[in-house]
This record gives C-alpha cells, structure tokens and sequence, in this order.
C-alpha cells in the first residue's frame, strides 16, 4: 500500500468515470487513497467514425499518461483496447465483467422481431450491423455515433426506430431501464472483451501492479477475454472489424465423468457491412480453463478456413 494517492487515469465521459469509479472504490475500501485523473483523447475530440479515426483512439492518449507518470494506473474499456501489446504496460488486473451481450433500445418496447421491416435502427459498429442486416429482417440499419446518452436520445426523438449498444454500458450508467431486450448471442455476438475493464500499470512499479491484482482481477474473466482477443488478434482484425466472440465457463464432464469448468467460445467474422449482401461465418469450441489462448486462436484457424480471411480484407 502506498503512502500517497494513486493517481488513476480515465476518460472524462459519463461511462468512463462510473468504470474508473468502481475500481477506486475498490481500493479506497482496501485503505489505499487514490486520485481521479481525465485525460481527454482524440476518440473524445473527433466526431468522425471510429473506423476512421484509426485503432486505440480512446486508449492511447491514457496509456501515454501512464508512461509519462502523468497517472500510475490507467482503466479502459477493454473492448477498445488494440490486441497488441504496448511496451512498458502491464496489464495488472481483469475486473469480474459485466453481462457482455449487446442490448436493444427500440420504440414503444419493440423487441427485434417486433421491428417492421423497413424500421431504422442506429449503431456504428460494423460488427453490429453486419450481424443485424444477417437476421433478414429488412431493417435499415444507419451508422451513428456518440455517447450513451447521445444515442438513447435519438429514439426517444423518433428520429430512430432503435439503437443497439452495450448492456454493460448502459448498466454502469445506470440506464439498463430503457432496454427493451437483451439480444441473444445466437444471433448478436459481442464484440471481444466487451463488458470487461482492463486496468493497466507501468512494468516498473510492481507495487501498484500487484495491489491491482490482488484487489480486483478476476481469473474467469481473463481467461474469457484471453481467449476471445487471441480469436481477434489471430483474424487479423481490428477493434473496428466485423468480428464478434463470446467465451463462457461452462460445466463440462472429463475423459471419468466428473464435472469439470471448461471454456466455451463462439466466433463470427462478417462483411457486406458496406453493401446489403452480407455473408457470415460463426463457429464454436470449447477447451481447458488454462489454455484460453489456444482456444481463440485455433477458432480463428477454423473461421479462417470456412473463408473469413477474405471476409475480412
Ligand atoms: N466502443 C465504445 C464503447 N466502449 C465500451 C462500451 C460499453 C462498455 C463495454 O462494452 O465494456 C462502449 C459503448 C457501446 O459499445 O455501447
């Protein structure tokens, strides 16, 4: 435990503080004394859409924070977070994760299958719109972008039928009143990591790295998200790119029939995003707890394989 305050460092958006929120409280309950610390990025100043602007738009400037010693911890929402590893940083603790699936906020309480064909439905990830337009519900799916807010408002307006968006998001805002169904992974796949935080400190201080860890990681959580960024990573793709993954523990039975905690993970690459024709590619496997790594990447084998690869360039 430090004498001084831990400086942690956050976005300043109303999601991005309710996150850094919970991991300060942790440790303020452990007795440690911390300080909140917004750093603004370039993701927060443009209004461009994200797959524009590049990768790690909303995480870079807060890692660079971090490696001036402008802050000594650094949380994100992990799901924006590229797969590439960042010199000095270490990943100190994977927070127990929030429900990962994606919700929908439509007029009058509609759920998907209640949309009319021809109703506008708003998101601006590619993954989402791919995996809509997949459904053959003849929807007009638009891109949009901004904050939580931002986008509950643009059906509350009428000015969209409906927005998809994170649940987690809309859980730690304290908004998961205005869902109107919680979508299925069969038929919307997350994106990879979403829901989950990833807490970073720099390699040289070990201290703030293992008081992290032993305050709020979450060994499940890990290797869900491990296994679902080592599927991004081996695809080749993006935070931007059409690609969704879910990992689970599941209860399995050994080569003796006892129950033993397994890892789930279902995959899907998309394209057409652009166009109406969309084409599709989703798989599932399961393996050990300690080989999540693997597991994501021999998924990407198998969606590599059935043709992702072209899919995705
Ligand atoms: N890309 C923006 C973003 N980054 C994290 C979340 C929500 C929280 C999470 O998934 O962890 C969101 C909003 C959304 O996708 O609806």
């Amino acid at each position: 435990m430090s004498e001084n305050a831990i400086r942690i460092g956050t976005r300043g958006s109303k999601l991005a503080l309710a996150q850094t929120g919970t991991i300060a409280r942790k440790l303020e309950e452990a007795g440690q004394r911390v300080e909140i610390v917004t750093v603004s990025t370039p993701g927060d100043r443009s209004t461009a859409p994200i797959a524009e602007i590049g990768v790690g738009v909303f995480t870079s400037a807060l890692r660079e924070a971090l490696l001036n010693k402008q802050v000594d911890v650094a949380v994100h929402s992990y799901k924006d977070l590229p797969t590439a590893a960042e010199p000095g940083i270490a990943l100190a603790a994977v927070p127990p994760r929030e429900d990962p699936r994606d919700a929908l906020i439509a007029r009058d309480g509609l759920t998907l299958g209640e949309l009319p064909p021809g109703s506008v439905v708003g998101t601006g990830s590619p993954r989402r719109m791919a995996q809509l337009r997949a459904l053959g519900l003849g929807l007009d799916v638009v891109p949009i972008r901004g904050n939580i807010d931002t986008r509950i408002g643009k059906v509350t307006s009428g000015e969209l039928d409906a927005v998809v968006l994170a649940r987690a998001g809309l859980a730690r805002v304290g908004r998961l009143d205005v869902i109107t169904e919680t979508l299925d992974p069969i038929q919307m796949l997350p994106a990879p990591a979403q829901g989950a935080l990833a807490v970073e400190t720099r390699v040289d201080d070990v201290d703030t790295e293992h008081l992290l860890q032993s305050i709020v990681d979450d060994e499940a959580t890990r290797a869900a998200v491990a296994a679902e960024r080592a599927m991004l990573a081996a695809l080749e793709a993006g935070c931007s790119a059409p690609v969704g993954a879910l990992a689970e523990v599941v209860e399995d039975l050994d080569s003796e029939g006892a129950v033993v905690e397994r890892l789930s993970l279902r995959g899907v690459a998309a394209t057409g995003v652009e166009g109406d024709s969309v084409r599709i590619l989703r798989a599932s496997a399961i393996a050990e707890m300690q080989e999540a790594d693997s597991l994501g990447r021999s998924l990407a084998a198998e969606l590599l394989d059935l043709g992702a690869g072209a899919l995705l360039r």
